[in-house]
């Protein structure tokens, strides 16, 4: 089985391809580093793997069945802009309310859980309104995990964290991987997601222009893969 799995994805805004023919496949329990310049194509493929976005052309498949599918959406965690959030409530009713929507048996134990483990357990009653970038993108993070998924599909989940939370994050996304789950992850913070990393996929302008195991030598210079792979 694999855990995701593009086939020939084509998406187009009119004219413009964003994503051309885009193709590679994620097995279970790797960890996936998504890079590419800006504008690359990087959140317009999120969008499709989560089933946000449907492709112009070509298949997505989850685990091995349609992604649009309920069963198969419940089992992704989403971080990434357009995932909502609502000002109006606390970090805790937040948690609380999608905890039920995704029909979690006990979702004040679930909400309580990833408030201590992103550590906003001390301002769990505060509006999420008054909430730092950071704060939020913590609250965001919370919400991916929340729901015990199998797979987490994150877009720039480092933007606007500070070093304690990077590292808190990094944290949280190495014992999803001990425990068998899949992540890809999409980010201009190049070290802090090739230390993660397994694999890495490049996009360049809409296509995909390397796929392979992360090595030692990316590790060592990140520029490497851009001077290598990237804008011919
Ligand atoms: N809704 C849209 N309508 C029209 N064009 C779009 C739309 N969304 C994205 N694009 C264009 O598609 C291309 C890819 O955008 P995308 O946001 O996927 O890139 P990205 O790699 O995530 O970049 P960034 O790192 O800047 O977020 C860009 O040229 C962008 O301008």
């Amino acid at each position: 089985m694999k855990a995701l799995a593009v086939e020939g994805v084509w998406k187009f805004y009119g004219d413009y391809a964003a994503l051309r023919e885009v193709s590679f496949d994620i097995e279970p329990g790797q960890c996936v580093a998504l890079l590419g310049r800006n504008g690359a194509g990087k959140t317009t493929l999120i969008r499709i793997l989560a089933g946000l976005s449907r492709p112009s052309r070509g298949v997505v498949k989850v685990f091995d069945t349609d992604f649009q599918n309920r069963t198969t959406r419940n089992r992704i965690g989403i971080l990434g802009h357009g995932i909502a959030i609502y000002d109006e409530l606390s970090a805790y009713e937040n948690l609380r309310l999608f905890a039920s929507l995704y029909g979690l048996e006990k979702p004040d134990a679930a909400a309580n859980h990833w408030l201590e483990r992103t550590g906003l357990d001390r301002v769990k009653d505060s509006l999420v309104r008054e909430f730092s970038r950071g704060m939020r993108q913590r609250l965001a993070v919370a919400r991916a995990f929340l729901h015990d998924p199998q797979m987490l599909l994150l877009d720039e989940p480092f933007t606007a964290l500070d070093d304690r939370a990077i590292a808190l994050l990094q944290n949280l996304l190495r014992d999803a991987l001990k425990e068998g789950r899949t992540v890809l992850m999409s980010t201009h913070q190049l070290r802090e997601a090739l230390e993660l990393a397994t694999h890495v996929v490049l996009i360049n302008r809409g296509k995909l222009a390397h796929r392979g195991l992360r090595t030692q030598e990316m590790l060592d210079d990140p520029g490497y893969l851009y001077r290598t792979y990237g804008e011919a």
